[in-house]
């Protein structure tokens, strides 16, 4: 495999240039110990494309995305385009190039590191436990489906959004999800809602023909509101979570916080074209441009790069234990701060990782 690597950089909105800068200099410096060259292309998508070009997703950055090995993208949105209309939103952009790269799996691992146990708001005695994947179906569903804006007038007033799922979108999320267990530890929970919604009954019965095609697999079946508390109460009996667009959206933000902040989790979507990893966060923009953003979604995110894409399993490795070592040693952002440890801004994030690698 070769030891040049294309990346496309879109840093997006909020604090998005200050994390995906960290990432890449933190790649920068795994790829130079391990003797690769990285082309970053940088590209706009988002506000940031809106205020250039009039537009979320210009071709230009669907296209450049198309060539390169990998796309790294920070976040996008905030209050500035809160007002342009909703199918220009800066949040299409995300929307579009997972649909046109074909993107339609998202993986979203989520463990507890060590260091970070006392942060976490589970009671103590679960925290050990934690280790799952969310596998999100990324390019379908109500994210995806005809909606109708506010129209009418008075309590007459409506607007709506369908969900849709075809069975070839079913099959085939549940075969990632699938093949991710049969990795791990063998158990999948299908989480849907089809006591209520006709598109979770189909997912549910496909579900289970897929676990009659592999009896290796220890597939559970459990409604979305309980997931939601079963994250809370029972969080180790979860290996692989496999699920909608909407409800995975949900459920990691809520896996992201049992971990200890919303900062710390990264993930990949992947199929059939040029695979995108970003941390599940968005732009942040509360805190953006202060320079105290947790790079560490981002710098984690770049690892699954280089694992998923890239081919360079060891510097993926040496990323992801560079991080561990960094939060052993103490170095905290501002949201999992407590006294005693040695608070860093992103930039400060960043170095501590660099030195650790
Ligand atoms: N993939 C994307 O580009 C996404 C974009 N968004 C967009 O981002 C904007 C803000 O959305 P919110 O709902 O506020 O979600 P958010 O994830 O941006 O922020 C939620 C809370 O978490 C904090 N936070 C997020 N990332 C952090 C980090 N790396 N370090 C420290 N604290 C962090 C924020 O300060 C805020 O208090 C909106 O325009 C939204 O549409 C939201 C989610 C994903
Ligand atoms: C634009 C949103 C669907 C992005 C988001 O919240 C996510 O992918 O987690
Ligand atoms: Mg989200």
């Amino acid at each position: 495999m070769s030891n040049e690597k294309e990346i496309v950089i879109i840093a997006g909105d909020g604090i998005g240039e200050e994390i995906t800068a960290a990432a890449r200099a933190v790649t920068e410096a795994a790829f130079q110990k391990a003797g690769v060259t990285a082309h970053w292309i940088e590209k706009k998508a988002g506000g940031a494309a809106i205020d250039a070009y009039g537009e979320p997703l210009p071709q230009d950055t669907i296209e450049a995305c198309r060539k390169a090995d990998a796309v790294l993208l920070g976040a996008v949105g905030g209050p500035k385009w809160d007002a342009v209309a909703p199918h220009l939103r800066p949040e299409q952009a995300i929307l579009g190039l997972r649909k046109a790269l074909g993107l339609f799996c998202n993986l979203r691992p989520v463990k507890i590191y060590k260091a970070l146990e006392e942060y976490s708001p589970l009671k103590a005695d679960l925290v050990a436990d934690v280790d799952f994947v969310i596998v999100r179906e990324l390019t379908g569903g109500i994210y995806f489906g005809e909606r109708q804006e506010a129209t009418g007038e008075g309590p007459d007033e409506v607007a709506w959004d369908k969900e849709t799922y075809h069975r070839y979108e079913i099959e085939r999320i549940m075969d990632v999800a699938v093949e991710t267990a049969k990795k791990r530890r063998g158990k999948i929970a299908s989480v849907d809602k089809a006591n209520v919604l006709a598109a979770s009954r189909l997912w549910r019965r496909i579900a289970e023909e897929k676990a009659k095609a592999h009896p290796e697999i220890a597939m559970d079946y459990l409604y979305v509101d309980n997931t939601a508390m079963q994250l809370v109460v029972n969080p180790g009996q979860f290996d692989v979570i496999v699920t909608s667009n909407l409800f995975g959206d949900i459920l990691s933000d809520e896996g992201a916080v049992i971990s200890g902040s919303i900062g710390l989790l990264p993930s990949a979507s992947m199929g059939e074209g040029t695979a995108l990893y970003e941390p599940i966060h968005g732009s942040a923009p509360d805190i953006a441009g202060q320079g105290i953003a947790n790079p560490l979604g981002t710098i984690l995110s770049a690892a699954m790069m280089c694992r998923h894409s890239l081919g360079l399993p060891a510097v993926a490795d040496a990323i992801e234990k560079a991080v561990e070592q960094t939060l052993n040693d103490g170095y905290r952002t501002g949201e999992i701060y407590k006294d005693g440890m040695k608070k860093v801004g992103t930039a400060g994030m960043r170095d501590a990782v660099i030195a650790r690698l």
